[in-house]
């Protein structure tokens, strides 16, 4: 029995020590970028923003989805031209920016981001972008926590509204299963169609295995509308004629 205690303490304490490693390492690269990306770009200039990132990442570690991806995202805004998009998994802001740069002028980003730290840098970097707070929101907070608060947030003066027409999950793959159910029973999908872009950033098929599997037993409201090895696009909508 004690070593069978022993060893549920030993394993407790492999994964403190791994939690708090990543929140060290993942607090030093937010600074890293944000520090570089403040100093080197030009204030107020999308384009320069969002170089100044790419600029980076050609020589260190960066959490951003870079250019390449920063594409396929790209093309799926401008081909929903969303209203209200949500992002979980702000980060410094690389992907906030991508998305506001395109939206409508009444088009408006909530974004969220777990480590306070890491969502005040990347809040400062989409303000340094030029963008203002009547354009994006950053919420300090777990996708988990944050997503039942949402409809106050979406549309505050309103009892209901149309949901999100564009989610980007790039936060944490084991999240994205139930961050997309919560989604759906708070009806903050938008019912007439929702884009749900999932990060697969390990490029491995397993990471998205039990999202993908939930969506191909429900074509009753979703479809898998494109697959790539780095994002898949998941498509939501209430009325199966639509699909
Ligand atoms: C890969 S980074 C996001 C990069 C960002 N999308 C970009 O392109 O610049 C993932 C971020 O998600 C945050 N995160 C992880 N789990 C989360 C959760 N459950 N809720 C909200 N944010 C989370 C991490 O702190 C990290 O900053």
């Amino acid at each position: 029995v004690s070593s069978r205690y022993g060893d549920k303490v030993s394993t407790l304490c492999h994964r403190a020590v791994a939690w708090l490693l990543r929140l060290v390492r993942g607090g030093v690269c937010a600074r890293r970028t944000h520090a570089f990306v403040f100093s080197s770009c030009t204030h107020g200039n999308v384009h320069s923003v969002l170089e100044t990132f790419d600029l980076y990442a050609d020589t260190h570690a960066s959490a951003a989805i870079g250019p390449e991806t920063g594409e396929v995202l790209d093309d799926v805004v401008k081909r929903v031209r969303p209203s209200r998009v949500l992002e979980l998994g702000t980060h410094c802001g690389y992907s906030s920016v991508r998305v506001l740069r395109l939206l409508p002028p009444a088009g408006r980003l909530v974004t969220v981001e777990l480590d306070p730290l890491t969502a005040d840098l990347g809040e400062e970097i989409i303000l340094v972008a030029g963008f203002k707070h009547a354009q994006f929101q950053v919420l300090t907070s777990s996708s988990a926590e944050v997503i039942p608060t949402l409809h106050s947030v979406l549309e505050p003066a309103q009892k209901s509204s149309d949901g999100f027409s564009l989610v980007l999950m790039d936060h944490d793959a084991q999240q994205f299963l139930p961050d997309l159910l919560a989604l759906e029973e708070e009806e903050l999908l938008c019912s007439s169609g929702c884009s749900v872009l999932l990060i697969n950033r390990r490029q491995r098929a397993e990471d998205l295995r039990e999202i993908l599997d939930h969506v191909r037993v429900r074509p009753d409201c979703f479809c898998v509308k494109m697959e790539r090895p780095c994002v898949v696009e998941i498509f939501y909508q209430k009325d199966k004629a639509g699909l």
